[in-house]
Parts: C-alpha cells; structure tokens; sequence
C-alpha cells in the first residue's frame, strides 16, 4: 500500500485546506473547527510550503500565553522545515515517519515540492484496517476453494 492510494480514497477533489502565515491564530482554529480536521498547512502566496499547524501547536500556544495567542500569527507557533512525504511512499514509511517523530498529519508532496495532498495517522489506520480486511476475504475464498 502507498500514499497515492490513500488519496486516492479520500473524497474526489478535496484539496489541502491552506493558511497564510499571517493568519491569525483564532483564524486557523475557525478554519480547523469549520473543516473539521486537525492540520492546516500556511502557504506562501505562491503556494510554496512555509508550515503546518497543528491543534497540538495552539495548545502549546494557550498554555505558554492563555488567550493572548488567539491573536498571534499562524507563523509564531507553526512549525517550520516542514518534513513532507512523497506519493509513492508506502504506508509502512509513513507510519514509521509518524511514530518516530510523533507526529499525526503528513503532507504529500510531488517531485517540485508542490502540495499534493494530506496524509493523517486515521487515514493510515483506515488503510491498515481495509488492507486486514482484505486479507481476511482472501483467505476464507481460498479456504471455500480447497474444499
Ligand atoms: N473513516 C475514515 O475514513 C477516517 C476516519 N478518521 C478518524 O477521524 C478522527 C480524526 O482523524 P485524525 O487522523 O486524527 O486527523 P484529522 O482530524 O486532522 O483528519 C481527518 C481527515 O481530514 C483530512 N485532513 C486533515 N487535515 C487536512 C487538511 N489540512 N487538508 C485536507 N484534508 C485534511 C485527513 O486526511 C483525514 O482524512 C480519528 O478518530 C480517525 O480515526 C480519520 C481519517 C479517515
Ligand atoms: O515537520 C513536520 N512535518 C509534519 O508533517 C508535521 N505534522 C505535524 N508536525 C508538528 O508536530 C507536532 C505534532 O503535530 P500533530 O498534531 O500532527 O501530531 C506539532 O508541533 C506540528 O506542528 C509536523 N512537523
């Protein structure tokens, strides 16, 4: 199992929900409640990757400045140098990646770096679960075919 095929049963067409770094903190968690998601990831105005904010970031936020980092920029707490995957990674990469840096959200990128899509640790379970279940109908068709 690979990436691409993970993306590929996500729903058709939803992109990468994006941030501009000069957001507002209190606008990412909007954006982060209104989507329902955990990640967001601050784009230049080119679309270049400059971060990602996770709800793990603005905890850290509230709990070094309350309140007050409601109003700071999305670039004050997201995390820059962002460590990216690649389409043609295999899930098994990816959840080594995720577990060794602990981290949940993973974005995907092509060749040119450009933004392609967005990997979380459910999506990876999700997988996982579909690949066992496919496993399991495999070897009850070959057991009822051997007999
Ligand atoms: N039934 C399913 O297919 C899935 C269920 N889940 C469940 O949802 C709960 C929360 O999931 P988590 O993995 O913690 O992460 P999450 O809440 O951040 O992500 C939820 C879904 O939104 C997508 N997503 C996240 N950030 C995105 C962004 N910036 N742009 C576009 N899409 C984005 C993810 O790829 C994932 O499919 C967990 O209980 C998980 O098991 C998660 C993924 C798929
Ligand atoms: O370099 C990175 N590449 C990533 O793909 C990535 N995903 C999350 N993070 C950062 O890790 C911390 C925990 O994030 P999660 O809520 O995704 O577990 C938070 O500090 C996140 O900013 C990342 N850093």
């Amino acid at each position: 199992m690979i990436v691409k095929t993970i993306l590929k049963t996500k729903a058709r067409g939803a992109g990468v929900v994006t941030i501009s770094p000069q957001a507002s903190i209190a606008e990412a968690a909007r954006l982060l409640a209104s989507h329902r998601i955990g990640a967001v990831i601050a784009v230049t105005a080119n679309n270049a990757i400059a971060g990602i904010l996770s709800e793990r970031d603005i905890v850290r936020g509230l709990a070094q400045s309350d309140a007050a980092c409601t109003s700071a920029k999305v670039a004050d707490l997201m995390t820059a140098n962002v460590q990216t995957c690649h389409e043609d990674d295999s899930v098994a990469l990816l959840m080594k990646t995720m577990t060794d840096r602990r981290i949940r959200h993973l974005p995907v990128v092509d060749g040119g770096g450009r933004l392609t899509g967005m990997v979380t640790i459910g999506d990876v379970v999700k997988s996982r679960l579909d690949e066992m279940d496919m496993e399991v109908d495999n070897l009850r068709n070959y057991v009822s075919a051997s007999h």
